[in-house]
């Protein structure tokens, strides 16, 4: 069964509409990112999966069920909308508990969830003293108390270290490995295509792509090679019944695809062919995503 399903769904401010008829779908067994300009929309969204802000029109379901249907929330999803929401002054294993409790899960949930997020060591340390990632952590432990086959993180690793953002990936593939489902937001693309399986990407709170992160990357360039020659015809017909796919690139080039520049280079001598250049294309996935996001973005600046 799908685990999320938003149809619809749209969230108007008074004369803004900041959610607009967006739908797509979260599915077990991958990390779907939720990617967007910042303003775009993402965090009221899954304010509204998880009964947070009512929908003005349109529906979000968790297998099935709207948020408010579901007996035990906790053990059906897990979610981190905000890391700074614990108390300073509560210890972490406290913390834990008292959510625990509060939710009818047994006391044992928190000696494990302490140990899958690595904080046993400081589980009687106060969450005041605890760096960012350590938070975060501590917020990803409590998602997981229900053990729930649904999480949903919003943008986990803004302003985490190399060390703490590659935990939390790490983390997010492992839960996911598992089967369940992970909706993970960020505006970072470079972030989610390492993370990432599946992208919904919205601006100005509309649908803009949703796509796999293979058919992003295939589509946007990676692995490409800018070839330059003389005999620009000739090669290409050759590079086609080698395999690659062609196309013309800009100033007379040929962009080639389906084959390395080391394969493009060795076809290039056994036919005598001279090539003047012989480019692998670095795909600049934060290029591909500002352009797809652009006239969301303009927007945005200009109304501000
Ligand atoms: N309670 C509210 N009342 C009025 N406007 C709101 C409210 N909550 C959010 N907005 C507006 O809705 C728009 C979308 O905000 P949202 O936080 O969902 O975006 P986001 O994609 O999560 O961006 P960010 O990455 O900056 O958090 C913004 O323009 C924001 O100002």
């Amino acid at each position: 069964m799908t685990a999320i399903e938003v149809q619809g769904l749209t969230k108007r401010y008074g004369p803004d509409t900041v959610v607009d008829d967006l739908s797509f779908t979260v599915s077990p067994g991958q990390v779907t990112g939720f990617l967007g300009p910042n303003g775009a929309g993402k965090s009221t969204t899954m304010k509204m999966i998880m009964g947070l802000a009512a929908p003005t029109q349109g529906s979000a379901t968790i297998g099935g069920r709207h948020y408010r249907d579901l007996p035990v929330p906790l053990t059906e999803v897990g979610a981190l909308l905000d890391a700074g929401a614990v108390h300073g002054s509560r210890r972490a294993y406290d913390h834990l508990l008292a959510l625990a409790v509060s939710n009818g899960l047994p006391r044992r949930r928190v000696d494990e969830v302490l140990a899958l997020t690595g904080l046993e060591g400081v589980a009687g340390k106060r969450a005041g003293g605890f760096s960012l990632g350590m938070r975060q952590r501590l917020g990803i432990a409590a998602t997981l108390l229900g053990d729930p086959r649904v999480l949903i993180f919003d943008e986990p690793v803004n302003g985490l270290d190399p060390e703490g953002i590659r935990w939390i990936r790490d983390f997010m593939r492992s839960l996911a490995h598992e089967g369940r489902a992970v909706l993970v937001s960020s505006h970072l693309m470079g972030e989610m295509a390492q993370t990432a399986d599946h992208l919904v990407v919205i601006g100005r709170g509309r649908l803009i792509a949703d796509t796999s992160v293979s058919e992003f990357l295939r589509a946007n360039g990676e692995g490409t090679v800018l070839v330059r020659t003389s005999e620009r015809s000739d090669f290409a017909l050759r590079l086609t019944a080698a395999g690659a796919t062609v196309r013309e690139g800009l100033e007379s080039s040929l962009v080639v695809s389906g084959m390395t520049s080391h394969e493009i280079g060795k076809l290039a001598a056994y036919h005598g062919i001279a090539l003047s250049e012989l480019t692998p294309q670095q795909a600049s996935l934060e290029d591909a995503f500002m352009e797809l996001t652009k006239d969301s973005v303009e927007y945005q600046g200009a109304a501000a």
